[in-house]
């Protein structure tokens, strides 16, 4: 029963080869009782104690708890475990008070309030109860780390020269109360001090361990374990993330910045489009294709039957009545609107000092002005400030207007003239060259924008990994108190993801906030004369959906990374880590 070591040998690799500390260990300890170990210095006592408490678990035979492998006991460091460190292992961020319930959370226990105000009594640190560990000195620390494993009661505690920064009477007083500690579990201290023998009979002489040592003293029946949760740890999760407040702040920044440009650019394209379609549309009611025969020769009147019947859209051709054939142009003369110019041919033709034009139906009056010489045989027309629309469709018998009732269709019907037809439609090829500058800005800014993701995932990678190599100790400290390996993983996994989460509902907050302004100042208007040119894209109605994708983007992002960062744990050497200083 109890803790024992049945041959047990540690190597260690070193660059000149296998280095033996100690071979076919075999101790039998008591249940309870305190034990001082004692040997020079580098003779393997730590990494003894290391072994014992389930970090290094690098070795050769075998160490049981009550007849169990210790790795086979699944809470084993939760559990039976209390270590007190030689560097204190203590959280340099977190005051003594916060240092100690941490410790207790990570091994579920509740503490208990009063237990901890006569421990910090006794230690003589009552007054330094809300100081950040940092801020100690060596002896303070040391007695934070003796509190900190004194308040669990842990069946077994592991002490690495708990003395070594204490003054004499501080030693006393630790020693005294290991001894009456030790009356209810098993306390193994490491120690160079001669005067613990006072305090204990129980000596071991690690040169004497040769390769067997056995306890007789089976002085109590085996100790009964509770089986306990580790705590939540949000208070611990929370004070960690904002120990790092200088790189979150960072982080937040830039995520701000991206997911803003990244809504300004969405949005500022939609509303060109938008912008530009508005325009399109309304010039398009008013617009004409003109449709020409590309030997220049009159339309016949059933090529116009066969043209509106194969494409079902409206066509005419303006027409003087009384004349069958004219041709127009014009002139640099000033007129007044509906005045016209005309040639010998047309007035010999019409005799009249009118004209009565037809198009589409509407019949329009032109008031001839004057007679220009020309050589023409056919009738022919001059104007100049004729209404627009007049003088637009003021054209000759050889070219034809149709209105295009769809304007989807225009290029449609474009395409697909005879071959012996051309047409031109010049407002919407105009427009067209808009929704093609548009078009290929929405594709530049979809790769700007997912680059621009795939960085901002790489950079905050590398921030949070760096954050991970700062928090290592912290992490190892966890686990070799207890925490499992999956408990370390699910902290993590929470705290990334709470993280990224804040960064995205803050982002959007912040550009869905931006994004309100400029609308409520109508900002657009006031630079580029365009009304509410910020709009969120059709695919997008309900604003939240945008902003569920980005936060989709943290999430799916913080789970990746928690993921990444818990394979990098694995391979984390506990007691390497808490051996460093
Ligand atoms: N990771 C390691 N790789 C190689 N050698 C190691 C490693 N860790 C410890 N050692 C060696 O193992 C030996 C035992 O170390 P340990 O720290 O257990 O000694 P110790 O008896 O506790 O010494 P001290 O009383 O000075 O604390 C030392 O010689 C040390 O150099």
């Amino acid at each position: 029963m109890g803790l024992e070591l049945k041959n047990v040998t540690k190597k260690f690799k070193t660059i000149e080869g296998e280095r033996v500390i100690f071979e076919n260990l075999n101790i039998h300890f008591p249940d309870y009782g305190l034990i001082a170990i004692t040997g020079e210095s580098g003779c393997g006592k730590s990494t003894l104690l290391q072994l014992i408490a389930g970090l290094d678990q690098d070795y050769e035979g075998k160490i049981l708890f009550n007849q169990v492998k210790i790795e086979d006991i699944k809470d084993y460091r939760q559990l039976v475990i209390s270590f007190v460190y030689q560097n204190y292992q203590l959280i340099d961020y977190l005051s003594v008070k916060d240092n100690c319930l941490f410790y207790c959370h990570l091994k579920g226990i509740k503490v208990v309030e009063k237990q901890l105000q006569e421990l910090l009594e006794i230690f003589e640190l009552n007054e330094l109860v809300n100081q950040k560990v940092k801020n100690l000195s060596g002896g303070q620390k040391q007695r934070v780390a003796l509190i900190r494993a004194l308040l669990c009661s842990s069946p077994i505690i592991l002490c690495d020269e708990p003395t070594g920064a204490l003054d004499e009477i501080n030693r006393q007083k630790v020693y005294r109360f290991f001894k009456k500690a030790s009356q209810r579990r098993l306390i193994l201290i490491v120690s160079h001090d001669q005067k613990i023998s006072k305090y204990t009979p129980y000596h071991l002489n690690f040169e004497c361990l040769k390769h067997h040592y056995d306890w007789n003293h089976q002085l109590y029946s085996r100790y009964e374990i509770r089986k306990t949760k580790c705590g939540l740890l949000f208070k611990e999760m929370i004070q960690m993330i904002l120990k790092d407040k200088k790189k979150w702040v960072m982080m937040f920044v830039s995520q701000i910045y991206m997911v803003l440009a990244m809504t300004l650019i969405i949005t500022g394209l939609e509303g060109f489009n938008g912008y530009y379609q508005k325009q399109y549309n309304q010039a398009m009611n008013n617009n004409l294709v003109m449709i020409q025969k590309k030997n220049q020769e009159p339309f016949k009147e059933k090529e116009i039957t066969k043209l509106k019947g194969k494409y079902q859209y409206h066509l005419d051709i303006g027409k003087i009545e009384g004349l069958k054939n004219f041709q127009s142009f014009s002139i640099n003369k000033k007129t007044k609107q509906n005045e016209v110019y005309v040639n010998h041919a047309l007035i010999t033709k019409i005799k009249q000092n009118k004209l009565i034009y037809k198009l589409n139906h509407h019949q329009y009056t032109l008031k001839i002005k004057g007679v220009i010489q020309d050589d023409y045989q056919e009738p022919v027309l001059y104007y100049h400030s004729l209404s627009n629309e007049i003088a637009l469709q003021c054209i000759d018998v050889s070219t034809s207007i149709v209105y295009v009732k769809n304007h989807k269709y225009m290029k449609d019907y474009l395409t697909h003239l005879s071959v012996q037809y051309q047409g031109i439609a010049p407002i919407y090829e105009e427009y067209e060259s808009y929704f093609k500058v548009i078009d290929l800005f929405k594709k530049v800014s979809f790769v700007f924008i997912f680059l621009s993701f795939m960085i901002a995932i790489v950079l905050m990678g590398y921030m949070v990994l760096s954050m991970l190599y700062e928090n290592q100790k912290i992490y190892a400290i966890m686990l070799a108190n207890g925490y499992q390996n999956n408990h370390l993983a699910f902290f993590i996994l929470k705290k990334i993801s709470l993280m990224m989460i804040s960064i995205g509902i803050v982002s959007c907050l912040v550009s869905s906030g931006v994004l309100k302004i400029i609308s409520f100042f109508d900002i657009s208007k006031k630079i580029w004369g365009i009304n509410h040119l910020f709009v969120l894209p059709r695919e997008f109605q309900w604003s939240f959906m945008l902003y569920f994708f980005y936060l989709l983007g943290y999430i799916v992002q913080g789970i990746l990374l928690s993921l990444f960062i818990v394979l990098k744990m694995k391979k984390i050497k506990m007691y390497e880590c808490l051996r460093e200083e």
